[in-house]
């Protein structure tokens, strides 16, 4: 690996944040356009808090409540809370300082990791070369069928060397966790949409999901116009996000960017692109950025659920009583994510810019 990464910095995966941040420098190739920076509003987004722990325990008025509350949030915005429910506190640290040594790690290191799509990522400069996010990523699949125990080790072990044994065996755990918190979740919103409580939990039981962490450095630059994540819609199906207290997360509501706080202990749930076709499109899949902070390192863990690749996305005939015809194309996720990484980075449009290509009969 070249000595000197800086001198040969052409954006081809070789960032150094760290000479940047010190040279208090914003290249041109993370400049976003100003229809992206859009000032934030002063407001902050509502986010109800769902306590999971206290709408499980068999009170039928709690549970109907709370899907209320999720009914009315994901229909304006698809933004929820839970509370912590199953996941071990000490799991979600340990997880995290994981990715704390990790994103610390020499460069050529961490370049070594990239399995494109999964691995690592600095600004995704060697698929992209304008617009750069400011965060690097560490991403993997987590194919909760696929009962092999050691799946995720054998990956960082792979990608990283065997002192990453033990992050792989923290990371398996996490994911597991995660995998039990979505089946809650997607009761939660079976109920909402008045569809058999399990409808969701089964479809997605053989789940392939993404974790992903995103490491965000400070931005000093003198011209900053960098965003930690572009304006995007997942499309993903349900995301778990466990962020830290540093901020930067916001959502696009009511034609305002509103900033969502984070709160300890509570996990942010949102719906994506591949849940709103489930529900038919009576839920929303929100616009959502991250900003870049001057002075603080951001980190967070986003889960992102999704079906296995060759399972039709088709949303259940009946939902909330009502029998409408299907807005939408039968697609995969292998399709849609395939898209995200082939043909279209994923952004506001991803979904729309997808059915079209569906209904095209285009190929890659
Ligand atoms: C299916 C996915 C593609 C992205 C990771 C997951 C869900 C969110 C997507 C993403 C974060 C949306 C913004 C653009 C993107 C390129 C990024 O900034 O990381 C997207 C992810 C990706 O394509 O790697
Ligand atoms: O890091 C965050 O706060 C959110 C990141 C995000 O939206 C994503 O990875 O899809
Ligand atoms: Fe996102």
């Amino acid at each position: 690996m070249a000595s000197n990464l800086k001198s040969e910095n052409d954006f081809k995966g070789l960032i150094d944040f760290k000479s940047l941040h010190e040279e208090a420098k914003v290249p041109q190739e993370f400049i976003w356009s100003s229809e992206d920076l859009v000032e934030t509003s002063k407001e902050e987004l509502n986010v109800p808090v769902i306590d999971l722990e206290a709408i499980f325990n068999g009170d039928d008025a709690a549970l109907a409540a709370a899907a209320k509350i999720v009914r009315e949030t994901c229909m304006e915005h698809g933004f929820f809370q839970v509370t912590n429910h199953g996941v071990d506190q000490n799991l979600i640290d340990a997880t995290y300082q994981e990715f704390v040594s990790l994103f610390k790690l020499p460069l050529d290191r961490k370049l070594n990791a990239m399995r494109n799509p999964w691995g690592y990522s600095g600004a995704h400069a060697a698929r992209y070369s304008a617009s750069l996010p400011w965060k690097e990523t560490f991403t993997f699949q987590y194919k909760h069928y696929d009962q092999s125990e050691t799946q995720i080790v054998d990956f960082f072990t792979a990608a990283l060397g065997d002192d990453h044994q033990h992050a792989g065996w923290v990371l398996q755990k996490y994911c597991e966790a995660m995998k039990k918190l979505t089946d809650v979740i997607l009761e939660l919103l079976a109920i909402s949409l008045d569809v058999d409580r399990s409808y969701y939990k089964k479809f997605f039981e053989d789940a392939e999901t993404m974790m992903r962490c995103n490491s965000y450095p400070p931005c000093s630059g003198i011209h900053a116009g960098a965003l930690g994540t572009g304006p995007h819609c997942d499309p993903t199906s349900v995301t778990i996000l466990f962020q830290d207290q540093v901020g930067g997360l916001e959502a696009f509501v009511d034609n305002k960017w509103l900033g969502i706080r984070p709160q300890p202990n509570n996990f942010v749930i949102n719906i994506g692109d591949t849940f709103k076709a489930l529900t038919n499109g009576v839920y929303k899949s929100c616009l959502h950025r991250v900003l870049a902070n001057r002075e603080k390192d951001r980190k967070t863990l986003a889960f992102f659920l999704c079906p296995k690749g060759d399972k039709i996305v088709r949303a259940p005939e009946n939902i909330l009583g009502r029998q409408e015809p299907t807005k939408y194309p039968d697609f995969t996720w292998k399709q849609f994510f395939e898209f995200t990484q082939r043909k279209h980075r994923a952004d506001p449009n991803t979904l729309p810019d997808f059915v079209s290509w569906i209904n095209s009969n285009s190929s890659f």
